[in-house]
């Protein structure tokens, strides 16, 4: 039996008004999508650049408002709630941004303590030092700066900054993009041991499949603000079912030339349309070769199907499919 979820969301949309040639026409960034996540467990979220991957990440941490739907914490809703908010924590994905250099480590580390009063004095030195040494840093690092460290040594300290505040949930938001493809895999390790000692839920946002698959049980696909398919992360990297998540993974992970072939020819023909003027029905359909009429002109709703991965598709790809183009 699958461990009850902690963190739940239902239904979250995002407005924006759009900049640029279509400047204040409103789109939505994210539209209606639902996830759950339990602990010691990874669901990974991924997609094209501007899917809504970092939006619906941001709503989920409270730093973007839904303007639909809700997100709940052991079934509470979240909303304004201080103590339930600090249960959920974001690392983000560029660790020379988001660490103030003028501050020591001390001090980025130490302020959820501060802001949330968890520790003072001689107490917050010394968490600051359990957390450094939490993420294979030197407690000694406390006292510098950040731009003391390396790419790899600054996330380590994000994630430091994270566990602060004692979360249940972590929100990763492509923390290992930023990095040297060398040490991508030393930052992973370190979540995957961290999500062990603590039983942390994680929810991984990545568009590198293959980081995806070393971290996560289960995955979640968007495409263009929509979820487009879901389930066990085997099931839909390894076997799956809707055409833009065949064409996806055959564009970055596929070794097998017949497959990548199939994946090209299956789908994802041209570039994304624009989020703020998606096509009517299906928002995949001008890019995938498999769409008929009702593709052009309803949009599929997310279906799970028993044993399979649950996705909003037609005419989803068939396993047997897949196996014949191996
Ligand atoms: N504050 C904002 N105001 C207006 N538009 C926004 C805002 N934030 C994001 N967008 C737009 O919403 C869409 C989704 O962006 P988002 O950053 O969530 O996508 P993403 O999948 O995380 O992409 P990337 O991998 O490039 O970060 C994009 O078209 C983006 O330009």
């Amino acid at each position: 039996m699958p461990a009850k979820p902690i963190l739940e969301a239902r239904g979250l949309t995002k407005t924006f008004r759009a900049g640029g040639a279509m400047f204040g026409k409103q789109f939505q960034a994210v539209k209606g999508v639902s996830l759950a996540v339990s602990p010691g467990e990874t669901l990974s979220v991924v997609g094209e650049s501007g899917c809504g991957k970092s939006t619906l990440a941001r709503m989920l941490v409270g730093l973007e408002t839904p303007d639909e739907g809700e997100i709940l914490f052991k079934g509470e809703p979240i909303r304004r709630d201080r103590a339930l908010r600090r249960q959920v924590q974001m690392v983000f994905q560029d660790p020379y941004l988001s660490l103030n250099p003028r501050r020591t480590v001390l001090d980025i580390i130490a302020e959820p303590l501060d802001v949330h009063g968890l520790a003072r004095g001689a107490a917050r030195r010394q968490r600051v030092e359990e957390l450094l040494s939490a993420v294979g840093l030197d407690p000694a690092a406390a006292s510098r700066f950040p731009h003391e460290f390396s790419g790899g040594q600054r996330q380590r300290i994000g994630i430091a900054r994270a566990l602060a505040a004692e979360p249940s949930v972590l929100v990763c938001d492509e923390p290992v993009s930023a990095l040297d493809v060398s040490v991508q895999a030393q930052v992973v390790n370190l979540l995957i041991d961290l999500q062990k000692r603590l039983d942390l839920a994680i929810i991984f946002i990545a568009h590198d499949l293959a980081v995806v698959r070393a971290i996560s049980q289960r995955v979640m696909v968007m495409y263009l603000g929509r979820a487009v398919e879901e389930g066990a992360a085997d099931q839909v990297l390894v076997t799956p079912n809707h055409p833009y998540t065949v064409a996806l993974r055959g564009s970055a992970l596929e070794p097998d030339p017949a497959r990548a072939r199939l994946a090209r020819g299956t789908a994802a023909r041209g570039e994304p349309p624009n989020p703020v003027d998606p096509p009517p029905g299906c928002r995949f359909n001008p890019r995938c070769s498999r769409a008929t009429d009702v593709c052009r002109q309803t949009e599929p709703a997310m279906e799970s199907r028993p044993g399979l991965s649950a996705v909003a598709c037609y005419h989803p790809v068939a396993s047997h499919e897949l196996a014949g183009a191996a």
